[in-house]
């Protein structure tokens, strides 16, 4: 599978992999290796400009636009410049996928509170983004992400613009919803973040190829903390 924008060299070349359903990733290499645009093909917004996706079970190289936004509700993504909506609420962002799934306030207040409160922005409900610092929209946009439990959650630097102490608790969050089932995939620089979930599984990137001259990222390493002390 390859990827490129516009008539530009393909940025990815020769991928050849494959998630397996219910495990967690985490996706490293250098700036600009093409982090952000794998991550893209798995969010379904972009399409390989070579070679097969298949996702779900299906085939969506092809597949007419009409299709994704069907498959995009399966996914939850943290974009790495959090596209928050602007005009509503940390509540009403948060709240946006349950709304989207059609339930009702009544169910949406418990789980919205709860989820905000873990994110530590409890006090921070009715802030609209452009209120937020950095770290604070970031939050709102992992509490969107994780809340419907989507079945592939895609996260690009998560934890950039927040402590270690609040990196710690997003990680739990995304290990609980690994838990429940979800394929999680999180792009990051930060080995310490990927030492700290021992049965992640890595993927790294080098100038636009998964480095992968054995295979082995087919299957790659569960033994993380011993990559990360590399
Ligand atoms: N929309 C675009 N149009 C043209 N080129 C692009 C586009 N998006 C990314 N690229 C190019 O693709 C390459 C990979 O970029 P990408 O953002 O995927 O890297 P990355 O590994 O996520 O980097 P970083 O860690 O800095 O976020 C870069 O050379 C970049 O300039």
């Amino acid at each position: 599978m390859g990827l490129r924008y516009g008539t530009g060299a393909e940025v990815l070349a020769g991928l050849d992999f494959r998630l397996a359903p219910g495990s967690f990733y985490f996706l490293t290499g250098p700036s600009g290796a093409g982090k952000t645009s794998l991550l893209k093909l798995l969010y379904l917004a972009q399409r390989p400009t070579r070679g097969r996706l298949r996702l779900f079970g299906e085939d969506l190289s092809e597949a007419p636009r009409s299709a994704l936004p069907e498959f995009r509700r399966r996914i939850g993504v943290v974009f790495q410049d959090f596209r928050l909506v602007r005009h509503l609420s940390a509540f009403d962002n948060v709240a946006l996928p349950l709304r989207i799934a059609g339930q009702s306030d009544r169910e949406i207040e418990g789980p919205v509170r709860e989820m905000l409160a873990w994110v530590g922005l409890a006090d921070r409900a009715s802030a609209r983004p452009p209120t937020l610092s950095g770290g604070e929209q970031q939050r709102v946009a992992i509490a969107r992400a994780v809340i419907a439990r989507p079945e592939l959650l895609v996260a690009d630097e998560p934890t950039g613009n927040v402590d270690a102490a609040m990196a710690d608790r997003l990680i739990h969050l995304f290990e609980a919803l690994n838990r429940l089932g979800t394929t999680v995939v999180v792009a990051t620089h930060d080995l310490s973040l990927i030492a700290r979930v021992p049965g992640a599984r890595l993927m790294r990137l080098e100038n636009g190829q998964l480095a992968d001259p054995t295979g082995e990222l087919r299957h790659p390493p569960t033994n993380l903390a011993a990559e990360a002390g590399r």
